[in-house]
């Protein structure tokens, strides 16, 4: 285990490549993300985002690269050592999350707060059903959810045990207006609390309000990775995050490496 520090970044991702066989599906991504901090993920079908997500998570193993996330190495090549405490540490929700199905909405969260031994889970699942609008599907079976349902359940049990890192993938999907409301808020005030949160979407105009980074990935690489406000000031005339990301990529981008460092900041040739 790393010493916990504050100025340490909570994820911090070097030269993360994954073959699948003989395919390179992430090639060379490098980035960091601090406390507090939420970041957009972003790219076309294919570019990558999953499986960095995934790599991260140490769900798979990375094939090469240095991985540090909430103080845990995650592993390319040997063995996980630091695997249980990333797992206490950690939350990835899929975007179709795996629940059980022989169990309820309020079984899980049962589940979950147990196995994380939360203080006072009871009292937090009941404030989490509420706020994800499932007091009144408690009782029902995770096989009778709707898809949006099941989402919500999968992000309130991530929430259950406060995870300094949340990895969430495409977690709009399925989800209602009001549910995306209450989601993105509730990201918000994670992150506020101290939370390192990875949120990849299709739709950058639907997260743009929270992110405080962009991370945008393409054929496996990033294209771009820095602060959400420096991307909008690259592009003045621009009016929001997706804008300023469509800016940016019918120019040409490209990605700079600021000298004494492999962390990519933004460039672009006019
Ligand atoms: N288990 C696997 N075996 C082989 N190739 C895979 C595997 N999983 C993903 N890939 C390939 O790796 C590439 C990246 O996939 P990934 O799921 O990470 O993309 P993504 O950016 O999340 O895409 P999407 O937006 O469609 O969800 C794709 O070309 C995909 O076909």
């Amino acid at each position: 285990m790393i010493p916990a520090n504050d100025t340490v970044p909570t994820i911090e991702v070097q030269s993360l490549r994954k073959l699948y066989d003989d395919y390179l599906a992430v090639d060379g991504v490098s980035f960091s993300l601090s406390k507090g901090q939420i970041c957009g993920l972003v790219g076309p079908n294919g570019a990558g985002k999953t499986t960095t997500m995934r790599c991260l998570a140490g769900l798979i193993r990375a094939t090469d690269g240095v991985l540090t996330v909430a103080g845990c190495r995650v592993a390319s090549g040997g063995a996980n050592a630091d695997a249980i405490e990333l797992k206490r540490r950690l939350a990835y929700v899929p975007d179709d999350p795996p629940l059980f199905d022989d169990l309820s909405v309020q079984q899980h969260l049962d589940f979950i707060g147990r196995l994380y031994r939360v203080d006072d889970h009871a009292a937090k699942s009941d404030e989490l059903l509420n706020r994800f609008d499932l007091t009144k599907k408690r009782h029902a079976g995770a096989t009778t959810l709707s898809r949006g349902m099941r989402q919500k359940l999968a992000i309130a049990c991530a929430y259950l045990y406060d995870p300094d890192v949340l990895l969430l993938d495409e977690p709009l999907t399925g989800l209602d207006p009001p549910g995306i409301r209450v989601l993105l808020a509730s990201i918000r005030e994670r992150a506020m609390a101290g939370a390192t949160v990875i949120i990849s979407s299709h739709l950058l105009a639907m997260i743009e309000d929270v992110c405080t980074h962009l991370l945008v990935m393409q054929d496996g690489q990033v294209d771009y990775f820095g602060a959400a406000s420096d991307l909008r000031a690259n592009f003045p005339e621009t009016k929001s995050l997706e804008a300023a990301y469509f800016a940016m990529t019918e120019r040409s981008p490209i990605v700079t490496f600021p000298s004494g460092s492999d962390m990519p900041t933004f460039g672009v040739v006019s």
